[in-house]
């Protein structure tokens, strides 16, 4: 019997000790939780800290202290394993702790992308192993490391969409509102939450722009450079994904509302939006180098997979592709060729309403006991 049935107080672990896994783990232990930091790389921190300490800022600057393993034992010891990590770390890094999974566990991925929890759920079905594979469409908050190693992190968003495969949404809902109070809305179908999830297509409009000051190196703040340049691609992209969504049947809440949401704002125009967070401290600097997640995780993860899936439903997505041909060919790399989930899934080429189907089986396939 897990700790999380016999009623006592559920393990928690959180993978990657990047800046939302931190930040993840600061917002649980704030909510009376008691998570382990999991680390692949041991990067940050070192290879064997079992305690760290972070000086963090946004609101209040204050200490926190974070428990931290590299044993992938924990892993397979924990009830709730929460999973903060790009997309091009799944394989590597998710593919080391499957081994590790065991019945009735519940594996949560933070800013699901490419149907990974879909992916997990079945993996693990195949081997033989119980586990509910549950998504959120973002993350529980945003949060980046400043340069003198503090965490900058701001307040849980107000609202995340949540599907789950293995267990039906609301009881997915309602764990994960166990876990970070009542700010989570069930998805009927994992499709929604990956459509939900905005980074790859406000990246793209973001990066694009300026790809010669990430190839210098520059300063330059992401959302202080939200220009209505950016904000035209970014309403483009929208548009795009939110056609692909309605084909679907889901009703998601646009770019605007998502930021609103994040950043406790007015829905505006986005660009007015952008500088309303920049004013308040709340957005990151932009990427001061071509090889940043913003495009090696949401060109792979996040734009192949809603191109291949706009194929699939008979969708156009013109701009979404050229955004994918301009990257790949800035970046020489072939990003379609990259996107192994896409092929993996079988999503190119396949039926989107058999898709459908799928994702919404997969939620009564196996429950956790
Ligand atoms: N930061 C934010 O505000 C937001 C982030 N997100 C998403 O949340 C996820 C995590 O974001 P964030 O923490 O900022 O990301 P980071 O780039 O800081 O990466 C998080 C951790 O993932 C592991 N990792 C990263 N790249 C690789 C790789 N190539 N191979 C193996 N492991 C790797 C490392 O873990 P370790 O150090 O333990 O080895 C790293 O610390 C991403 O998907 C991101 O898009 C979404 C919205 C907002
Ligand atoms: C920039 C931010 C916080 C909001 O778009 C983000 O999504 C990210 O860093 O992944």
């Amino acid at each position: 019997m897990s700790a999380a049935s016999s009623g006592t107080e559920p393990r928690i672990v959180v993978v990657g000790a990047g800046a939302i896994g931190c930040a993840t783990a600061i917002h649980l232990q704030a909510a009376g939780h008691a998570p382990m930091l999991w680390s692949a790389s041991g990067r940050r921190f070192g290879p064997s800290p079992a305690r760290v300490a972070l000086q963090v800022r946004g609101g209040r600057p204050r200490a926190a202290h974070l428990d931290l393993t590299t044993d992938a034992a924990a892993v397979h010891a924990a009830d709730i394993i929460i999973v903060c990590l790009p997309g091009d770390a799944y394989a590597p890094v998710l593919g080391r702790l499957a081994p590790h999974w065991r019945d009735g566990q519940r594996v949560i991925v933070s800013g699901a992308l490419s149907l990974s929890p879909l992916w997990l759920h079945e993996q693990a079905r195949r081997r033989g192993q119980r586990i509910a594979a549950i998504g959120w469409a973002t993350t529980a908050t945003t949060a980046h490391f400043l340069a003198d190693g503090s965490l900058h992190m701001n307040p849980l968003r107000e609202r995340i969409d949540v599907a789950a495969a293995g267990t039906d949404p609301q009881t997915a809902q309602t764990l994960c509102a166990s876990l970070l109070g009542d700010r989570f809305v069930a998805a009927d179908n994992l499709l929604a939450i990956t459509l939900a999830n905005i980074n790859p297509i406000a990246h793209a409009a973001e990066v694009l722009p300026n790809l010669s000051r990430m190839d210098l190196g520059e300063r330059w703040p992401l959302f202080g450079c939200f220009t209505g340049v950016v904000a035209r691609l970014a309403e483009r992209l929208d548009e795009e994904r939110l056609a692909l969504a309605c084909a679907f049947g889901f009703a998601l809440p646009t770019l605007a509302q998502h930021y609103a949401r994040s950043y406790g704002l007015a829905p505006d125009a986005l660009e007015r939006m952008a500088a309303g967070i920049e004013a308040r401290g709340m957005g990151p600097l932009g990427p001061s180098r071509l090889a940043h997640r913003y495009v090696l995780e949401d060109v792979p993860y996040g734009m192949v997979f809603q191109e291949a899936l706009a194929r699939s439903a008979g969708v156009p997505s013109p701009v979404l592709s050229s955004c994918i041909e301009l990257l790949s060919a800035c970046y020489t790399r072939d990003f379609r060729a990259e996107a192994w989930l896409v092929r993996e899934l079988g999503v190119d080429g396949a039926d989107a309403g058999a898709l459908y189907k799928r994702c919404a089986a997969s939620r009564s396939a196996v429950s956790p006991r």
